[in-house]
């Protein structure tokens, strides 16, 4: 297990923990700690920003034991488990895994499975050759709609410095984990209140990919954004808090 570099707002209540995309840090979630408030943490996952990176190969079970032992350290019972992508796969274990420990699930374009092995094999081979770096044009192109990286250059520039920060081995590591990673029989498992949230041209986790997840939890709420790809949080911030905070039941929260 791994002690994992993360941003703490205190407050009073359940907390907010945020796990991000693979080749994120924690501040992809600045707008929401800045608008939302505490309790609230966001991680860095293992590799990411400022969390050591341990060899590979990773599985998301590995990554989520990482985040229960960081909710132990934090003396943290429950909480409202915030994932995107890689990160709502993690949020996924833990709800079905330790049911208790979740109070509430916001799952942002995530996946029960994100492609297959091979694809995520070869752009581990790709990230071992070439780095980091290489992959900031074309994540840029899965993370927003088209034109907003040129309307917003310096998102664009905080994003491609992130995804060149992420470390190789841990980048290839965690696509060892999205690779193997099949969450749709624990979907039935999960028990907390979930939203499940899509990007309409999202061509990472496109809606009927993220609609899987929604329809394998019961009762789950699941919502479509318009003009927005991978990474909504960034794209469409106050709206993504907004959710966020309508599930965790204090809609007052947001302005
Ligand atoms: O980077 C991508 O292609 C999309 C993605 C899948 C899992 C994740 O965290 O990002």
């Amino acid at each position: 297990m791994v002690e994992l570099a993360h941003t703490v707002l205190p407050g009073d209540g359940i907390p907010l923990v945020f796990l991000g995309s693979i080749a994120s840090d924690r501040s992809m979630w600045q707008p929401q700690l800045d608008e939302l408030g505490g309790p609230a943490l966001a991680v860095d996952l293992r590799g990411h920003g400022g969390s050591p990176a341990p060899a590979g190969p990773y599985t998301v079970a590995e990554l989520a034991m990482d985040v229960i032992e960081l909710l132990d350290r934090g003396g943290i019972d429950a909480a409202h488990l915030v994932g995107l992508s890689l990160g709502g796969a993690v949020a996924q274990w833990i709800a079905a895994n330790e049911p208790d420990r979740v109070s509430a699930l916001s799952l942002f374009c995530t996946a029960a499975r994100f492609g297959t092995q091979p694809m995520w094999a070869e752009r581990a081979a790709l990230v071992r050759r070439d780095g980091t770096a290489s992959l900031a044009a074309s994540a840029l192109t899965r993370w927003f709609t088209p034109g907003f990286a040129v309307a917003h250059p310096e998102i664009a520039a905080r994003c491609t410095a992130m995804i060149a920060n992420t470390d190789d081995e841990a980048y290839a590591g965690c696509c060892a984990a999205l690779g193997e990673w099949d969450g749709r029989a624990d979907l039935a498992r999960i028990t907390a209140p979930t939203l499940v949230v899509a990007g309409a041209d999202d061509p990472g986790t496109p809606p009927p990919v993220v609609a899987e997840v929604a329809e394998g939890i019961a009762g789950a709420e699941f919502v479509v954004l318009d003009d927005a790809a991978h990474l909504p949080t960034l794209q469409h911030p106050r709206l993504v808090s907004a959710l966020i905070a309508r599930r965790h039941g204090n809609p007052g929260s947001t302005s």
